[in-house]
Formats: structure tokens, C-alpha cells, sequence
């Protein structure tokens, strides 16, 4: 996935520019900078859920928003099935996908993410780590290249933490490029292998070596 010129204001407020950077599935990059510092702006203009400017070009012919699947940080902002069943095939069923083709696909997201004994379950009463699954299968079954994750863990206690977490290297080693938006970088450190800081919408610095970018991230924090 190519960047090229990424701009996005809000009004008269540019959050967001001018950004060049390319991505490829093979990268689980960890997106840090402070609160108001662009990083879900980002997220959102790269899944199109954000009017933006620039051009962001991938492989094949297919437009980016379906290669690019953006995970909201409150996964209570995505839900909108009255089961999880509902809520996992209904971007299948926008996407007008016949009936075997949605069932087979919501079938395998939620065996992969753990959900699928809770598909008749109404996702307000499901826990707070189920709900964060819950958000990543509804994406899942779109079939993205790319999971974008704005704060994945933020909201989870302790144990839903751990579990959430081994689900995102689960992912990645199935071959999905990540991308995860973190204040908390230390907890995906084993698996990253790029990181980016981002300071008032602009990318300031970019390495494979992830520690220096942490350290920088973390260094900045305390001062
Ligand atoms: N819908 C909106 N309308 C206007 N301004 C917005 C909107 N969403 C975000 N902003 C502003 O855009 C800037 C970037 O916000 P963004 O949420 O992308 O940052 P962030 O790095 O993800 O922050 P955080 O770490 O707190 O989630 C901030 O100044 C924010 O106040």
C-alpha cells in the first residue's frame, strides 16, 4: 500500500499532512505519538472513513477501503447486531454475498476469534474482551489485507488483555498486515517490526528498529 501526500483537515484544522509512506503485509508497525497527535485520523483515512487528500494506492483493482479494515478503540461504536451472528455478516450482506458464501465466512471468523459458541448471544451482554473480538470479526470477514487497530487493548482488564493481544499475533502470523495506534507500545514489542511517531499529524520519524523509535516515543513522554 502506497501514501502519497495524506492530508486531512477538520474545517479549517489540518490534523493531518502532508504524509508519504508505503505499507506491505508483511509489517506489524506500531503507529505512537501523543493524544490529538493524528494517529487514529490516520487509521481512519487509510480505511476511507475520513475525507481526506492524497492518494493511497494498492494492489489489484480493488479500492483501499477493502484492503484496509479499521477497528474502532471502543468496539461499542461498531457494533450494530442485536446477536453476534447479526453483527458479523452485516457488512457481508451490505456487500450483497450470497447466503452459503456469508455463512461460511462469519462460520471461520468466529471460530478463529473465539466467538463462535456466542453467535446466538446478544453483544451487549457479551464481556468487554468478547466485545473487542467481536469488533475484529466484523471486520474479519471483509476480508481486509491490512487490520488497522486504533488502541485495541484500552479498554480490557488484565486477562481480556492477554487474550486480545495473542489473537492480534494470531492474525498476523495468518499473514495480515498490522497496524496498531498504542500508548502502549511495550506490549506488541515481540512481534513489531517497524515502528512510526507521529507528532502534530506529521510522521517524525520511521525505523525498523523498533526500540529506537519506543525509546525516542518514551523519552519525549517523560520530558
Ligand atoms: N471529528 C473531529 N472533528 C474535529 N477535530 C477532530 C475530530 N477528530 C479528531 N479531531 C482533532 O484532530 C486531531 C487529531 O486527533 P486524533 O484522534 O487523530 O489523534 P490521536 O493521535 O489518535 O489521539 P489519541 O491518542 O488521543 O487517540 C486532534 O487535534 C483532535 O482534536
Amino acid at each position: 500500500m502506497i501514501v502519497k501526500n495524506l492530508e486531512v483537515f477538520y474545517g479549517n484544522k489540518r490534523v493531518l499532512g502532508k504524509i508519504d509512506t508505503k505499507f506491505s503485509k508483511d509489517e506489524f508497525v506500531l503507529l505512537l505519538g501523543y493524544n490529538g497527535s493524528g494517529k487514529s485520523t490516520f487509521l481512519k483515512a487509510l480505511s476511507g472513513l475520513v475525507n481526506y487528500s492524497g492518494e493511497i494506492i494498492v494492489e489489484g483493482n480493488h479500492p483501499h477501503y477493502f484492503v484496509t479494515g479499521y477497528v474502532f478503540q471502543n468496539p461499542e461504536t461498531q457494533i450494530i447486531g442485536s446477536t453476534v451472528w447479526e453483527d458479523v455478516i452485516f457488512g457481508l450482506e451490505n456487500l450483497g454475498l450470497d447466503r452459503e458464501e456469508i455463512r461460511k465466512r462469519a462460520q471461520k471468523v468466529l471460530k478463529i476469534t473465539g466467538l463462535y459458541d456466542f453467535k446466538h448471544m446478544e453483544p451487549h451482554n457479551l464481556s468487554g474482551g468478547q466485545k473487542q473480538k467481536l469488533a475484529i470479526s466484523s471486520i474479519l470477514v471483509m476480508e481486509p489485507e491490512y487490520l488497522l487497530l486504533d488502541e485495541p487493548l484500552s479498554m480490557l482488564d488484565k486477562n481480556d488483555r492477554q487474550v486480545l493481544k495473542e489473537l492480534i499475533f494470531d492474525l498476523k502470523k495468518m499473514g495480515m498486515g498490522i497496524i496498531v495506534a498504542t500508548h502502549n507500545p511495550e506490549v506488541f514489542l515481540e512481534f513489531s517490526n517497524r515502528a512510526i511517531f507521529m507528532d502534530k499529524g506529521t510522521i517524525v520519524k520511521d525505523s525498523n528498529d523498533v526500540l529506537e523509535v519506543v525509546d525516542m516515543y518514551i523519552n519525549e513522554v517523560e520530558t
